[in-house]
């Protein structure tokens, strides 16, 4: 019952306030509209899983919001009246929102602990980061970080020597550092053996208890077990929307995805 309830609740936008509003968003390459009249909105706390065919606009949506790509129309706005559209790469990170690349790129040659005290530095330089003194508070939060990406037994090992899905867990360890609100992350599963995807659907939902956090996944097993909404989108639109069970449903979204 109390499952039943939680995974109620994963489905519903928690307070109900908009974090991440897109709205009639269009981007065309040479002519070809990669995304076309996109509109999506996210929930502070939210979790939502982007679904959809390779070329359906996912990675292009998730470059606009970073603004690594300016769309030609359409709004984006960001925690309110913050056009995301007005600003760099860079100043909409420190705005807030994290991405995580598909591939994993953490400093091989330092530990895990390392990893996040570099992370937790900014600007910093590498050596003045790991010489600095630390104080309680940092302690803390590297233990906290340590222990949401399931990395607190790995704390001194070097980076090399993760595993695929550490790796990956421990660069979600380094944007947490950063505190985003908003964290984006592109394909987290892919390579994972599959008690790793298990731990990382467990891992994502534990972040999402503070953030929200937007996951581009093929894989729907994964999928399924982060147990949020669902957007589908197909040519640069959203398809469908809503809990996977309609979506995975959905005559469209079995013609031009699930059923491919
Ligand atoms: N910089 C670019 N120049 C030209 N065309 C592009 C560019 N970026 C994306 N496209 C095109 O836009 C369309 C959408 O691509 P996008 O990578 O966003 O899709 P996707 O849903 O992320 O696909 P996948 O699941 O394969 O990663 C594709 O047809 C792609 O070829």
């Amino acid at each position: 019952m109390a499952e039943r309830r939680e995974a109620e609740a994963r489905l519903r936008p928690p307070r109900g306030e908009t974090l991440l509003y897109l709205n009639g968003v269009t981007k065309a390459f040479d002519g070809f509209k990669a995304i076309n009249d996109l509109s999506l909105v996210v929930a502070r706390g939210e979790m939502r899983a982007i679904i959809g065919p390779n070329g359906a606009g996912k990675t292009t949506m998730m470059d606009i919001i970073t603004g690594k790509t300016r769309p030609d129309a359409g709004e984006v706005f960001f925690a309110g009246d913050t056009d995301l559209t007005r600003h760099d790469e860079a100043e909409i990170a420190s705005l807030g929102i994290g991405r995580k690349f598909q591939k994993p790129t953490v400093f091989e040659g330092h530990t895990v602990e390392e990893n996040l005290r570099l992370a937790l530095s900014g600007s910093r330089s590498i050596f003045a980061a790991l010489l600095h003194r630390r104080g309680a508070a940092e302690d803390a939060r590297i233990d906290a970080i340590l222990r949401t990406v399931r990395l607190a037994d790995r704390r001194g090992a070097s980076a090399a020597d993760l595993s695929h899905g550490q790796k990956q867990w421990l660069e979600i360890g380094m944007l947490l550092a950063q505190d985003p609100e908003l964290l984006l992350v592109d394909e987290p599963v892919a390579g994972m053996t599959d008690a790793e995807t298990e731990e990382t659907a467990r891992l994502l939902r534990d972040i999402a208890r503070t953030r929200s956090v937007v996951v581009v996944e093929h894989d729907m097993h994964f999928v399924r077990m982060l147990g949020v909404k669902v957007t589908c989108l197909h040519e640069g639109h959203v398809l469908a929307e809503g809990p996977l069970d309609m979506v995975s449903a959905d005559p469209r979204v079995i013609e031009v995805y699930l059923g491919r």
